[in-house]
């Protein structure tokens, strides 16, 4: 493998424990791993001027539905609540195949890694038309992104109380044995692993009691995480009072959806006690703030959950509900949205960024990832500080406040993605164009 010298960074942004910034810097990459940092380092590989960048560990993604990708913008989704905003897309979804999966992946992962993001994870909860999980995991290998996709599940459709059409439900036994496929086939529990599967039935409104807790005891007899919605908003929480006869918190609690192995993506109506169920357990928050913001669902009570120890990482979500897939731009909205909130001082710049790096990995269980420290693994984001949105800056490695949104460099695993502001590993033009003639395919 190919060994980096990145040479003379402006400032690196650890996002070590001591959260140290260091300045003129050196980093060398070398094994998929960061195998040294200092000043006037020696390399036989490439060199890569970082005089004008500031340095940052890849961002990480904690929540998606790539399928989206090829719905952004659809006229009938763009003004409503969840529930109408699904019931809209739900028919449009259903006439996805393997070719809108590969496709609408690759095109979101790389709007990702343009975005920083080194490490993403996917929810794909509707299998239409012979679609399967791999067509996801064969488009994240070959763009060389790091990839958690999960083996997500419809099992309740609108026959038996739920939301989705029967049409796009599975039967539970064959969901089961499939996630049993896919975690077989693909999950890689070691360090510095480039794929991890989890397993994902998709919301309380979709899925049976049964199926929701038969799939924590699979997760956990396999040792591989969970992940699904949770207390979205407040058709969700009415939803949960009405069909359980109580809240989400209490709800995921009983069929073993709290710990440390687990993550809900939005959570923005967690009451207090919620939160301090999530904080004691350890249970994970992919916060969502530009989908919460579109589809009006609210302001997730991230300032309260991060002070009661709450792990929170960033997710984009799906693309019909942000639309886009710039987890920088996530960094920011997070950090405006508790200002709104809270009070001006109740993020700083730093700390958005740190969620969306090292908060991102330790919701994700990727301890080996989501620092720049020797011996982590070697995927790091260059922002060039030198162009238009830094101009004047008093301090460049407050990138959320007066930084690029793109990333000059990404190297994953030691390997650059994105090189002078170009996704280098694929041929993302032709992608663009294929993935246009699809949308315009479903929209007749
Ligand atoms: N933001 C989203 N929330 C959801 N809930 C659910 O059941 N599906 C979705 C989704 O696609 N996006």
């Amino acid at each position: 493998m190919k060994e980096f010298l990145i040479r003379n960074a402006l400032t690196v942004l650890t996002m070590d424990d001591l959260g140290r910034e260091l300045t003129k810097t050196d980093i060398r990459l070398k094994g998929g791993v960061i195998a040294e940092i200092g000043q006037n380092l020696h390399s036989t590989g490439e060199v890569i001027d970082a005089s004008h960048c500031v340095v940052t560990p890849g961002l990480v993604n904690t929540h998606h539905h790539l399928y989206q990708t090829l719905t952004r913008a659809v006229p009938g989704g763009q003004d409503a609540l969840l529930f109408g905003w699904l019931q809209t897309l739900y028919p449009i979804w259903s006439r996805f195949g393997p070719e809108e999966m590969f496709i609408s992946a690759q095109i979101g992962l790389a709007e990702l890694a343009l975005s920083g993001c080194t490490l993403s994870s996917d929810h794909l909860y509707l299998y239409p038309n012979g679609s399967r999980l791999e067509d996801t995991i064969h488009a994240a290998t070959e763009l060389g992104i790091r990839f958690h996709p999960t083996r997500g599940a419809m099992s309740i459709g609108e026959s038996a109380g739920g939301l989705p059409p029967d049409s796009l439900v599975e039967d539970e036994g064959s969901i089961l044995e499939d996630c049993i496929r896919v975690i077989d086939s693909f999950h890689d529990s070691s360090d510095g692993a480039m794929v991890r599967v989890g397993v994902a039935p998709c919301s309380p409104f979709s899925v049976s009691r049964e199926l929701m807790r038969d799939a924590a005891l699979l997760a956990r007899d396999k040792g591989v995480m969970m992940h699904t919605h949770l207390a979205e908003n407040e058709e969700d929480i009415a939803y949960s009072e009405a069909q359980f006869g109580c809240r989400p918190g209490q709800y995921a609690e009983d069929l073993g959806w709290t710990g440390s192995d687990v993550w809900h993506a939005h959570c923005v109506r967690l009451d207090g006690q919620e939160i301090d169920l999530f904080a004691k357990s350890k249970t994970g928050v992919a916060h969502c703030p530009c989908s919460n913001c579109r589809l009006g669902s609210g302001i997730a009570p991230v300032r309260a959950m991060r002070d009661a120890g709450v792990p929170v990482g960033l997710g984009v979500d799906g693309s019909a509900s942000n639309d886009s897939s710039n987890l920088m731009l996530e960094a920011r909205q997070t950090m405006l949205l508790q200002r709104v909130s809270q009070g001006a001082d109740a993020m700083s710049a730093r700390e958005a960024l740190r969620i969306a790096t090292r908060g991102g990995a330790e919701v994700l269980g990727r301890f080996d990832c989501g620092q720049v420290a020797v011996g982590k693994r070697a995927d790091l984001a260059l922002w060039n500080v030198s162009g238009i949105e830094s101009a004047g800056s008093w301090d460049p490695a407050a990138l959320v406040l007066a930084g690029p949104t793109r990333a000059q460099h990404l190297f994953v695993e030691g390997r650059q993605v994105v090189r002078d502001g170009h996704v280098v590993t694929i041929d993302l033009e032709k992608a663009i164009v294929k993935q246009n003639r699809l949308a315009q395919g479903l929209s007749q």
